[in-house]
């Protein structure tokens, strides 16, 4: 007998994908859906967690707020939407304390604050553990909103951020590690709702998502829905702070398994038109680095002079 957790997060949502006939702008496979109204689109995109499977250990009740706000509007940044607010949806047990409940609220409120964002309604019911379930919303001119597919041979792959963060933030936690930076992008990340809407806005970019399931998972994704298009990327071009560094090295973590595959990060990975790398550094300040290109046969990443194949896998739940 089949089981969730023999078949994965991945081939269910494909068979929801594949299934679903949406008359929409669009329906389910992005990050967002989009509904088309006049000549702009309303992004909505909804993320649940619970604290039990879902929360990373030493999270406060704040930043299971924020996180939970957050990841949602990572969705939302990711088709280069303006954020415009929540829902909040909470299931809770009779006996938590009040106090709790409002410091989870406390976080969703300064993260939707500290993009401009508001909390728009949602549900509060009596149920089993503590789950928290976001549907953001955003707007963007139809003709700017980024997707997923749309990357061109030749064109550019940047990110908005250092990669393998909250990673290695969860192995710090794990071996009781003091390294405040990166725990800080593992509990409390901080969407890139501004980078989003520069990129959407720039007319230069192609193809963009977030980097929720690890950024090799990105990649392949933007290869798929961009149809025939692959990537080349180097190793040495993708940003990877200090701190980062020093606690896979001290946890004898396998970099590349951090870096690439472990997920649970809120980086935007983008393509554009290389006529556009001026623009975008500027704009994009240091939140720009590219780290490759649209080009050859496969998904690679050039490491030490030689391609190691980039597989399509990443964080997967019910299996990782
Ligand atoms: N239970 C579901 N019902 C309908 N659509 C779903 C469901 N779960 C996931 N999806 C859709 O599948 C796509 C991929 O989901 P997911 O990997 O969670 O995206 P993201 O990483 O951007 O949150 C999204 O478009 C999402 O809306
Ligand atoms: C046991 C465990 N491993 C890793 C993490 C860190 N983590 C949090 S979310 C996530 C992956 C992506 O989260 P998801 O909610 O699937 O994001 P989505 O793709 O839906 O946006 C990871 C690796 C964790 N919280 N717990
Ligand atoms: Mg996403």
């Amino acid at each position: 007998m089949a089981t969730l957790g023999t078949v994965g997060e991945k081939a269910l949502v494909n068979e929801i994908v594949k299934n679903s006939h949406s008359r929409v702008a669009l329906g389910p496979g992005d990050d967002a859906a989009a509904i088309k109204i006049g000549d702009k689109c309303i992004v909505v995109s909804s993320d649940i967690m619970s604290k039990k499977t879902h929360a990373s250990e030493g999270m406060s009740y704040y930043d299971i707020g924020w996180f939970a706000a957050a990841v949602n509007y990572s969705d939302v940044a990711a088709m280069g939407a303006a954020p415009i607010g929540i829902l909040v949806s909470l299931f809770m047990e009779r006996d938590l304390e009040v106090s709790c409940f409002r410091e989870m609220m406390r976080g969703v409120r300064e993260c939707s604050d500290a993009i401009g964002a508001e909390i728009l309604g949602g549900d509060t019911k009596e149920g089993a553990g503590i789950v928290i379930s976001g549907t953001a919303l955003g707007i963007v001119d139809e003709k700017k909103m980024l997707k997923r597919g749309g990357a061109k041979p030749g064109d550019l792959i940047g990110v908005t951020g250092p990669i393998g963060t909250a990673a290695a933030g969860f192995f710090a936690v794990q071996s009781n590690i003091d390294a405040p930076g990166i725990k800080k992008s593992l509990f409390t990340p901080f969407p890139r709702t501004k980078e989003g809407c520069v990129l959407s806005d720039s007319g230069y970019v192609t193809a963009c998502m977030d980097v929720t399931d690890g950024l090799a998972y990105s990649i392949n994704e933007i290869s798929r829905h961009s149809g025939n298009v692959y990537f080349e990327i180097d190793w040495e071009k993708i940003p990877i702070t200090e701190e980062t560094k020093d606690v896979i090295r001290r946890t004898n973590s396998d970099e590349l398994e951090t870096v690439l595959y472990f997920g649970g990060e809120y980086e935007l990975v983008f393509t554009f038109d290389p006529l556009g790398e001026e623009y975008l550094r500027k704009a994009l300040g240091g939140n720009f680095y590219i780290i490759g290109e649209a080009k050859g046969n496969d998904n690679v990443m050039m490491k030490s002079g030689k391609p190691v194949k980039l597989e399509y896998r990443g964080w997967e739940h019910f299996k990782s």
